[in-house]
């Protein structure tokens, strides 16, 4: 029986899977799927490496199946695999790191008690990405189980960009902007040498945009600055998010309209954002579809504020090589691609609209002076590479 890595992927609308093999060349994928929607709409499908369908399943609308109903789910799909595969790690992404962690790590008692604590600063995520981990745990207790995350490719960020303006002895606490996504963005990282060897190799914004958004700039494949910073809420409007606001608001909500803590947490994480300012839906797809004016409203604002991330994170790196687009948004909606690509024309970013239309991978003119592409991530693959150097080193 062939070894195998599960990895599990839990963002904030959806759980992502995969099971890769072990041949000595690196981790090779052999299924793969999602349940997304788990907040609304959830759908379930599962692909082989031609990208037939092995297993598909939806859920009424308005179902709230949560992580947890789609975990038990995705174990009950996965015991049909059983006799096929020897199960030799699991790999998690874990959105919060902290300073503690700049690197993958073997998930003991001692590192599960670590993690916990961060379940304040990443509440969509940070309860998911452990929930499962405990769960193995407790069922297998000799499985090894890595944890990757979202914060570690940012950890060598100039200090600068980490820092916020306040007094040190906070600072010190670890109160400092970490960013997120960066299985996301390091897999582009290693990806875009291929296809834009120059641009690769010089000033990059690379915009992941799905249910949760952010942008990050990078200069040679390293991290410079993220639009996220302490928490994943901060930066750019998300489906439920507001990303970054006056912290005047919160003093505003708490002495104005005494919101205690967890109120004020359910209203930036869970109500703002698309479908706060739409009242509709947190869903792109929905937004697009409709003809309401707050749709529109939501959509306007998305673009908007990536626009001027976008100026700010070119200004961070001292100009502008190419421009990635990317995650569930960024994949799939031609339409902000070409919107975001339209406001970045200063920037010298020339759209091909045809291009974009089809789906990329470049979707920029060849006279363009920035070039823009597509691309698919595979945080994925980057947790199954990691999970095997960590637990058996080279
Ligand atoms: N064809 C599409 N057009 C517009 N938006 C899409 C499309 N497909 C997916 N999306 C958007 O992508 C989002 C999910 O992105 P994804 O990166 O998978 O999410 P998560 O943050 O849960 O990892 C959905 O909320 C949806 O708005
Ligand atoms: C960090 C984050 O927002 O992740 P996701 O987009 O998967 O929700
Ligand atoms: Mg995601």
């Amino acid at each position: 029986m062939p070894n195998a890595i599960l990895v599990l992927n839990a963002g904030s609308s959806s759980l992502k899977f995969s099971l890769f093999a072990d041949p000595p060349g690196g981790p090779e994928l052999r299924l793969r799927g999602q349940i997304e929607g788990l907040n609304g709409a959830p759908h379930f499908i599962a692909r082989d490496t031609a990208g037939a369908i092995l297993d598909e399943r939806r859920w009424a609308d308005g179902t709230n199946l949560g992580h947890d109903g789609a975990a038990h789910h995705l174990v009950e799909f996965l015991q049909g695999f059983r006799d096929e595969y020897q199960l030799m790690a699991v790999g998690h992404r874990v959105v919060h790191g902290g300073q503690a962690f700049s690197q993958p790590v073997r998930v003991d008692a001692e590192v599960l008690a670590k993690l916990e604590k961060f379940v304040p600063l990443a509440p969509l995520h940070q309860p998911h990405n452990l929930a499962p981990i405990r769960a193995v745990a407790e069922r297998a207790p000799q499985l090894p189980q890595v944890a990757c995350f979202d914060t570690a490719f940012h950890r060598r960020q100039p200090e600068l960009a980490q820092l916020f303006a306040l007094p040190s002895a906070i600072t010190e606490r670890g109160v400092r902007r970490y960013g997120f996504h960066g299985l996301s963005y390091e897999y582009i990282a290693s990806v875009l040498p291929q296809l834009a060897p120059e641009a690769a190799a010089g000033r990059v914004v690379v915009a992941h945009l799905g249910n949760g958004a952010s942008l990050c700039a990078m200069a040679a494949g390293r991290s410079m600055a993220s639009t996220m910073g302490f928490t994943a809420v901060d930066g750019l409007p998300m489906g439920t998010r507001c990303g970054n606001i006056d912290p005047g608001v919160i003093l505003y909500l708490m002495d104005e309209l005494k919101m205690d803590a967890r109120a004020i947490e359910r209203l930036i994480y869970k109500e703002s954002g698309l479908l706060g300012v739409s009242g509709i839906s947190s869903d792109m797809r929905e937004l697009l579809a409709s003809d309401a004016p707050r749709a529109a409203l939501a959509v306007d604002l998305f673009v908007y504020r990536i626009g001027r991330e976008l100026g700010s994170l070119a200004a961070a790196l001292g100009g502008l090589d190419a421009l990635v687009f990317t995650g569930g948004i960024g994949e799939h909606a031609a339409v902000i691609r070409a919107r975001v690509c339209r406001d970045a024309a200063w920037l010298g970013v020339e759209l091909d609209e045809a291009a974009n239309e089809a789906g990329g991978p470049r979707i920029s003119t060849a006279s363009s002076t920035v070039s823009a592409w597509t691309l698919a991530t595979d945080e994925e693959l980057m947790i199954a590479r990691h999970t095997r150097q960590t637990i058996s080193p080279p």
